[in-house]
């Protein structure tokens, strides 16, 4: 596999291009995240996905591909991203508990010429929490970083009834899209 530039700071999504056996190297790039009005939950993970990527290319140093990804929690038509607090953590949780939600990630390659998207829906169904639980968990810090307040890789796993779709996508990039991506675009 050729080498990329990863527009992202998740550790998680180097930690799985690594696991892919795909050569990155990463950029820094800001790309606010705020949902229009009336834009779908795909769309709006989609546009952030290729915002990261486009700014990525604006200050690559040469033409590789350039990889961003986002990662939302989708309960109802209710987009849920990183928790802005303790307490906001909290008020997920409990929207999180004993119900199913999707968790979408949309992950864009591009250079100067080209842009391509794929994005995979995976349906989480946590078992029920109780208040000491959630608040014993939001006391890890584990939440904070994380889109829907919980981290599957981690001690969220132990909330996590059934999965149905792609774990690596909950994780933040789903492996097989990716790779098929990659393979697609450098061919
Ligand atoms: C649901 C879930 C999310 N997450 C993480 C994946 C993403 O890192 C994060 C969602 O936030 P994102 O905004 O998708 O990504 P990020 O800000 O962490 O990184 P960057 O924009 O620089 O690429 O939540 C987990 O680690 N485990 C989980 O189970």
């Amino acid at each position: 596999m050729s080498p990329i530039y990863l527009a992202s700071a998740s550790p998680r999504r180097a930690e799985l291009l690594t696991q892919l056996g795909v050569p990155f190297t990463r950029l820094a790039t800001e790309v606010v995240e705020q949902q229009k009005p009336n834009e779908s939950p795909l769309d709006y993970v989609t546009r952030l996905s290729q915002d990261k990527a486009l700014a990525g290319v604006k200050i690559a140093p040469d033409n590789r591909p350039v990889l961003g990804a986002d990662t939302i929690v989708v309960i109802g038509d209710l987009v849920l991203e990183k928790p802005l607090s303790p307490r906001h953590a909290f008020e997920i949780l409990t929207q999180l508990s004993g119900r199913s939600h999707q968790v979408i990630t949309a992950v864009t390659l591009a250079d100067s010429l080209r842009i391509t998207t794929r994005s995979v829906q995976t349906t989480v169904t946590f078992c029920h929490l109780s208040p000491e639980r959630i608040s014993q968990y939001i006391e890890t810090q584990e939440p904070m970083d994380k889109a829907g307040a919980y981290g599957i890789q981690g001690l969220g796993g132990n909330f996590v009834r059934e999965i149905q779709g792609s774990y690596s996508a909950v994780v933040g990039l789903p492996l097989v899209e990716t790779f098929e991506l990659l393979t697609d675009f450098q061919s």
